[in-house]
C-alpha cells in the first residue's frame, strides 16, 4: 500500500496504422520516500514512463497501483482528483501562466483542490514554501522577470502547494545552468527527506547521483537498475558519481 507499483506496464502508439511498442513489459516499485532517477538514451521511453505511471497518458497493458489505487480503474474525474491533491509534477518546459504573478501561478491549483482548505491556510502554504525556496521575493513579479532558477523553484513550489505524496518530474533542470541546477537539486532532496517520494526522468549524471535509485531505460524496456542510498552527505558526491559513471558505462550509456 505505502508504494507505486508498476506491474507489466504496456505502451503502443498506433501511428500510419504501425503499432509502435514504447514500453515493454515494465515493472518496478517506489517505495514511500524514496527518490528515484530514471535516465537512458533518447527515445528510450523515459517520458512517456512518467507520464503513464502518473495516469497522465494512458497506458495499453498492465497497471499502475499508485499508494492503494489502481489508476487504470479510475475515472477520469477520480483521476485528476488525485493528480490535484495527491500528486505534484515539475517540467522542463515550465508552463507557468504568463498573465498571472509568481504568487498566483503557485497558489492556483490550491483552489481547484477538493482539500477544502481556507485561503489563509493557502496562502501560509505558499508564503512558507516560497521562502524555504528562497523565492519570497519574488511573489508579485510577473513569470518573465525571474531567472531560469528561480523561476523553477516557483514551480517546484507549485507542484507542492496542495501537500502530494509524490512529484514527478521530466527534466527538472533540464533548462537550467549548473549553478541553478545544484540549487535545484538541493531543494529536490531536502523535499525528498520531508517525506515526499520522487520520480524523476533526466539527462543529467549530476542528477542521477543525488538519487536513491537509478533505473536504466532502452527500447521500452528496464535494463538496469542501481542503489546508491540516500544523499545526505555531501562529501560523499565524488565517490558516488564515480560509481554511477562507471554503471552507465556498463548499460551503454
Ligand atoms: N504522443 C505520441 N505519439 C506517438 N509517438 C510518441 C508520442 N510520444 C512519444 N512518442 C514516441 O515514443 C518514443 C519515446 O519517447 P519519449 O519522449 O518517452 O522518450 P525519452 O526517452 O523521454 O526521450 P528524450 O530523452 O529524447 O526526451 C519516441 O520514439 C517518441 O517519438
Amino acid at each position: 500500500m505505502n508504494s507505486l507499483k508498476v506491474i507489466d506496464l504496456c505502451k503502443t502508439y498506433i501511428i500510419n496504422k504501425r503499432q509502435n511498442n514504447i514500453l515493454r513489459n515494465i515493472n518496478f516499485e517506489i517505495n514511500a520516500g524514496e527518490m528515484v532517477a530514471i535516465m537512458g538514451p533518447s527515445g528510450s521511453g523515459k517520458s512517456t514512463l512518467l507520464y503513464v505511471t502518473s495516469g497522465m497518458d494512458n497506458l495499453t497493458a498492465g497497471k499502475v497501483d499508485y499508494f492503494g489505487k489502481e489508476i487504470s480503474t479510475l475515472t477520469a474525474n477520480q483521476m485528476s482528483d488525485l493528480r490535484l491533491d495527491e500528486m505534484g509534477f515539475i517540467f522542463q518546459q515550465m508552463h507557468m501562466l504568463k498573465n498571472l504573478s509568481i504568487y498566483d501561478n503557485i497558489i492556483l491549483l490550491a483552489y481547484q483542490s477538493k482539500k477544502g482548505r481556507d485561503k489563509k491556510e493557502v496562502n501560509d502554504r505558499a508564503r512558507e514554501l516560497m521562502h524555504k525556496l528562497g523565492i519570497s521575493e519574488i511573489a508579485e513579479n510577473d513569470t518573465n522577470e525571474v531567472s531560469g532558477g528561480q523561476l523553477q523553484r516557483a514551480c517546484i513550489c507549485r507542484s507542492l502547494i496542495n501537500s502530494p505524496k509524490m512529484i514527478f518530474a521530466d527534466e527538472p533542470t533540464g533548462a537550467l545552468n549548473q549553478q541553478n541546477s545544484k540549487e535545484v537539486m538541493r531543494e529536490l532532496n531536502r523535499i525528498n527527506q520531508e517525506g515526499t517520494t520522487i520520480m524523476l526522468v533526466t539527462h543529467d549524471m549530476k542528477v542521477a547521483t543525488k538519487c536513491d535509485k537509478i533505473m536504466y531505460i532502452e527500447d521500452g524496456s528496464i535494463k538496469g537498475n542501481i542503489d546508491l542510498g540516500k544523499f545526505i552527505d555531501e562529501n560523499s558526491f565524488k565517490d558516488r558519481e564515480r560509481k554511477v559513471s562507471n554503471w552507465l558505462m556498463e548499460m551503454g550509456w
